[in-house]
C-alpha cells in the first residue's frame, strides 16, 4: 500500500452549531486519484473545505504530508502543497489568462525559468489557454474557465489537488478534456481528490473511491468495486 499523503481521521465538521460531517475517516495514497461521491448535500464540499482550512473540524485530525493541518490557516495549507479548486471557478475575471496564471504562482518565489516551465506544462495540457493567453478570464467559456482554474492551481505544482465538481456545466467534449487533464496530472505524479457528480466517469479514472451519505462514509474501496456496489446505488437512491 502506497504512503498516505492525506489522512482524515474521525473528523466532525459543521457550520456553527449545525453538524454536517460525522466521524469521517478517509485516506488518499500518494500518486492516486481518489473519488469522493454521493448525492447533493452529502457533505463532500464541506469535507474539502475542512481539508483546505476554510472550516475547522470540531473533532478528529487531518494529516497532510506527515503534518496535522486540522487547525492550520488556509494559506499555510496552500504553502504546504495542498490546493483546492472549489466549485464555481474563482478566477480574476477582469485579468487576462496569463495574469491569472501569474497570480496562481503569487508568493512562490519561483525562478523565471521554473515559472516558464510551469506555464509551458499548463499550455501542453490545455492548449486553448495558450491560444487565449491575452484574453480576459471572464470572457472565456465555462469549460475554458474550469481549465484555467485547474491551471492556476497547477502553477504551485501541488502535491495534492482537490477538485470540486470540475465537470459542472461543461459540454461533453470539454468534460472529456478535463478528465484527460486529470489523468495527465496523475501521470506526472500529482495526487488528486476528486468530487464529481458524473459518478461513472469519476470511478472510471479513479484508483479508489469513497461513497458519502448524510455526512458519513458508507463504503470505500477500489473504484472498480465501488462502481458495482450496492452502497453506491443506496447512496443515490436515498432521499
Ligand atoms: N455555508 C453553509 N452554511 C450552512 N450549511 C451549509 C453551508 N454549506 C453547506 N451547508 C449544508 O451542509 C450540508 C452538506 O453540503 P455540501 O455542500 O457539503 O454537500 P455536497 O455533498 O458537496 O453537495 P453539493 O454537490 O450539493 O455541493 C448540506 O445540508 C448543506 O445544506
Amino acid at each position: 500500500m502506497a504512503d498516505k499523503l492525506l489522512s482524515v481521521e474521525t473528523v466532525d465538521v459543521g457550520y456553527g452549531h449545525v453538524g454536517v460531517i460525522e466521524n469521517l475517516s478517509l485516506a488518499v495514497p500518494k500518486g492516486a486519484v481518489v473519488a469522493l461521491v454521493g448525492r447533493n448535500g452529502a457533505g463532500k464540499s464541506t469535507l474539502l473545505r475542512a481539508v483546505s482550512g476554510l472550516l475547522t473540524p470540531s473533532k478528529g485530525r487531518i494529516v497532510f504530508d506527515g503534518r496535522d493541518i486540522g487547525r492550520a490557516k488556509p494559506h499555510a495549507i496552500v504553502d504546504a502543497g495542498l490546493l483546492h479548486v472549489a466549485e464555481g471557478r474563482r478566477l480574476f475575471r477582469s485579468q487576462t489568462v496569463d495574469d491569472n496564471l501569474e497570480l496562481g504562482a503569487y508568493g512562490t518565489s519561483l525562478s523565471k525559468a521554473d515559472f516558464a516551465g510551469r506555464v509551458e506544462r499548463v499550455h501542453e495540457l490545455f492548449p486553448i489557454l495558450k491560444e487565449k493567453r491575452h484574453d480576459l478570464a471572464g470572457a472565456l467559456s465555462g469549460g475554458q474557465q474550469q481549465m484555467l482554474a485547474i491551471a492556476q492551481a497547477m502553477m504551485r505544482d501541488p502535491k495534492l489537488l482537490m477538485l470540486d465538481e470540475p465537470s459542472l456545466g461543461l459540454s461533453p467534449l470539454l468534460v472529456d478534456q478535463v478528465f484527460a487533464a486529470i489523468l495527465s496530472l496523475r501521470g506526472s505524479g500529482t495526487t488528486i481528490l476528486l468530487v464529481e457528480q458524473l459518478v461513472e466517469r469519476a470511478l472510471e479514472i479513479a484508483d479508489a473511491a469513497y461513497v458519502m451519505q448524510n455526512g458519513r462514509v458508507i463504503a470505500n474501496g477500489p473504484a472498480a468495486e465501488i462502481a458495482k456496489s450496492e452502497a453506491l446505488k443506496t447512496a443515490y437512491m436515498a432521499v
